[in-house]
């Protein structure tokens, strides 16, 4: 069998889930939709393919995965955090799928609660009525490109039209207002991308009511903004922070690193047992939000820190933190970054992955200075081949 790449991961995994049981699938879009791939077949085969597949690509890459299993979500429905809902051609919905270019027009949409889903179809609505024309990007024409919906594990949303440049303030706080007045919107963000890139995020231009969503994530809550990541999957997010922290089983001497920290929700975690976080990430407005999330939850030893991370780890002697949490981007850490690792020589790091093609590649490259004694798949991506892994990894004595 030819190495996997991402094209052909992500066949293996829908061909096997679509080898399974089939059902009927709750949402009347689910077999042209690209916002699910497999709806259609039963929720315990699409975990089982996901697990197999993930065996034999770990097994490939000269990984024992024979124990690792994926825990599935607790509920495979309405547990997205985001969704971002096209509006063009006088449609409004997702991508078809294998078909970039055209958008089914959603009636519903089961990725998140229905009243999520009603405010963002309002605000597309008030836009069609306003006058806002659509965005092609074929001919890069139009202004309303994007309605974005962020949502709290207490069901508030935060709104935003992502648009091209242009377009008059009152037109958009008429808009706003209507965002405003659906039921658990705190905020609407006007967000301008006047970029040929087809991308749903923005500089804020505007916004009107609340400008951040308060996300509660066990004992803490963390704010976060329009553009700043946040975990996907509302129901299973908790389990995976407290997994992660279990593994990396800081204590009160230690100095311990959250690379790729985003607005700090691991570290937070975490600082409940080490004696100082070091929270790396690289995107401004995340480390401004996580300095405001330590506060917030009073949490004084945990340190945002706006940095590259490479360039942070250049900067740490070696034997200096003895513990490493690192949940890059779907790119992974890359070699330069597992060199660093290795000379710093933490006794644990644990890997948070979304994307296991280039984990694999990255654990291959720490095993000449690390064991994986713990593997284990969560299912942050239910109907979809996403599936995010978690690897641990002790120091191997005598190195
Ligand atoms: C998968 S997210 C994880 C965020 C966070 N750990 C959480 O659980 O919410 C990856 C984060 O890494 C940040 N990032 C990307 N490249 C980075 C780099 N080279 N150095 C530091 N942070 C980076 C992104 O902005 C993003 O917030």
């Amino acid at each position: 069998m030819p190495p996997f790449t991402t094209k052909t991961l992500r066949k293996a995994i829908v061909d096997r889930v679509l080898a399974g049981q089939p059902v009927t699938p709750l949402c009347p879009h689910a077999r042209e939709c690209g916002g699910c791939a497999f709806q259609d077949r039963t929720y315990a085969d699409q975990v089982a393919a996901k697990t197999t597949i993930l065996r034999m690509l770990y097994a490939e890459g000269g990984i024992d995965a024979s124990a690792l299993e994926v825990v599935a979500s607790p509920d495979p429905f309405a547990y997205r955090t985001r969704m971002d809902y096209v509006a063009t051609k006088g449609r409004f919905g997702l991508r078809a799928r294998g078909k970039f270019n055209y958008i089914i027009e959603l009636t519903t949409c089961h990725l998140i609660p229905p009243t999520a889903f009603a405010a963002a179809q309002a605000v597309w609505r008030h836009a069609l009525d306003l006058g806002l024309p659509d965005y092609d990007v074929r001919t890069h024409t139009g202004f309303l490109r994007y309605v974005v919906v962020r949502r709290s594990p207490d069901d508030e949303l935060l709104l935003a039209a992502v648009t091209a440049g242009g377009g008059e303030e009152a037109v958009m706080a008429d808009l706003a207002a209507t965002a405003l007045a659906q039921p658990g919107v705190v905020g609407f963000h006007w967000l301008v991308n006047d970029s040929l890139t087809d991308v749903s995020f923005g500089e804020v231009c505007r916004y009107w009511g609340a400008d951040r969503l308060a996300m509660r994530v066990g004992h803490f809550t963390c704010f976060i903004g329009p553009n700043t990541f946040f975990q996907n999957n509302i129901h299973l997010t908790e389990r995976l922070i407290n997994d992660a922290v279990a593994a990396a089983a800081p204590d009160a001497t230690m100095r311990v690193a959250d690379l790729y920290g985003g607005v700090g929700v691991i570290g937070l975690h975490l600082a409940q047992s080490a004696a100082r976080v070091d929270c790396v990430e690289s995107v401004a407005e995340s480390v401004q939000l996580a300095h405001q999330n330590a506060l917030m939850n009073k949490v004084s030893n945990i340190h945002p820190i706006c940095a590259d991370t490479l360039t942070y780890l250049r900067e740490q002697p070696t034997g200096s933190l003895p513990v490493v949490v690192v949940d890059p981007p779907r790119t992974g850490l890359g070699l330069p970054v597992c060199q660093e690792l290795i000379r710093i020589a933490p006794q644990r790091i644990v890997y948070v992955s979304c994307n296991p093609l280039t984990q694999v590649s990255d654990l291959q490259h720490l095993q000449s200075a690390y064991r994986i004694v713990g593997l284990r798949g969560y299912d942050m991506f239910p109907h979809t081949p996403h599936v995010e892994v978690m690897a641990v990894l002790e120091r191997r004595v005598n190195d």
